[in-house]
């Protein structure tokens, strides 16, 4: 089953920082190719030449895109017909149309990195509620300021032992905040598209997704980003939720409406909000940075050496298994039954 044979290539669309042993690995499987445009026409122009033919895999990074743009129709219509996997080094694969992977001839296999991202980005999803909870914002940049606390001395914050944290979202990443969460002493409730088994949601409470707008103190943005996941949370959403909500996103900033989330906050709806990913980064909507009850965080939810290098190791390793046995080790969602 697997795809090596004489003229195999393997490409790279990014950069590997800490594995790099186990990508030079990988040519005994095939000739690591690297990308030599700098530019999205580049690129589409190099694939049309044929400069990539004979490529069966390609690694790419959620980075490459500042090149390559995303992984859409239109890219994938132009990548070589020898390409049979595609390795994506991240959690969340919102810059890769699977459909249009799904409807080439033969398919292109798909994969992410799940649970190697679980701990790292809980973290900082943790750091985000508290900070967000506590409002420690404020203070830290009076502080920076020269003005201590700042005058006034910014309002008292929030504990977070008692609070209901609304999980949207749970998979590997909301199930290992739930733990964290409930370390912190807050009671965990959560919607998802499935409902999970007692096990899997290790007790918490699965409400729907109204329910959870209303209920909770705390809500998480814990969802991939798809066509019905975008804007999840947007006007009509916020006016659901209790008044002096906290808001936390680690998840992708298209599923919430940044716009509405701003409005939130100016009217005082939404107390505080701690945000890791943004609608348009690097940009980021200047209502949320003109807003002291904003934590912002640029995208760093997996920014650990350890993380950072389970993840590449990971990936890596799922070129190997295509190549090697006909099969990823993580296929995404859409392709499991595939
Ligand atoms: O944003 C990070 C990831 O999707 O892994």
């Amino acid at each position: 089953m697997g795809s090596v044979g004489a003229g195999t290539k393997i490409l790279l669309l990014g950069k590997i920082y800490h594995a790099p042993k186990t990508w030079e690995a990988l040519s005994e499987l095939g000739e690591l190719v690297y990308c030599t445009a700098t530019n999205r026409a580049e690129f589409l122009q190099q694939c049309r030449d044929g400069k990539y033919d004979g490529v069966v895999a390609i690694y790419r990074t959620f980075t490459s895109a500042e090149i390559t743009g995303l992984f859409d129709e239109e890219l994938v219509s132009v990548l070589p017909s020898s390409l049979k996997y595609l390795a994506h080094c991240g959690a969340g694969y919102d810059q890769i149309d699977v459909h249009a992977c799904n409807a080439r001839s033969p398919i292109i296999r798909v994969s992410n990195v799940p649970t190697a991202v679980d701990d790292a980005t809980a973290d900082v999803n943790m750091f985000l509620i508290i900070g967000a909870l506590r409002n420690f914002n404020t203070g830290m940049n009076a502080l920076r300021e020269g003005k201590w606390r700042g005058s006034p001395a910014p309002p008292l914050g929030h504990d977070p032992q008692g609070k209901v944290l609304g999980i949207l979202g749970m998979g590997g990443i909301g199930r290992n905040l739930k733990k964290k969460a409930e370390a912190f002493g807050m009671k965990v409730i959560y919607h998802n598209r499935r409902q999970l088994s007692e096990e899997l949601s290790g007790g918490a409470q699965y409400v729907t997704f109204d329910e959870l707008l209303s209920t909770s103190d705390v809500i998480s943005l814990n969802l991939p980003l798809n066509k019905n996941t975008r804007h999840i949370i947007s006007k009509a959403e916020f006016a659901k939720m209790k008044d002096g909500v906290v808001v936390v996103n680690t998840a992708r900033g298209a599923v919430m409406d940044e716009s509405a989330l701003v409005e939130a906050l100016d009217s005082g709806k939404v107390f505080s909000a701690g945000l890791d990913v943004f609608e348009e980064e690097p940009k980021i909507h200047p209502g949320l940075v003109s807003n002291q009850n904003v934590i912002l965080v640029p995208h760093m939810g997996t920014w650990t050496i350890e993380t950072l290098t389970a993840m590449e190791e990971w990936a890596i390793e799922n070129i190997r298994s295509g190549l090697e046995k006909g099969k990823l080790k993580s296929p995404v969602a859409e392709q499991i039954d595939l």
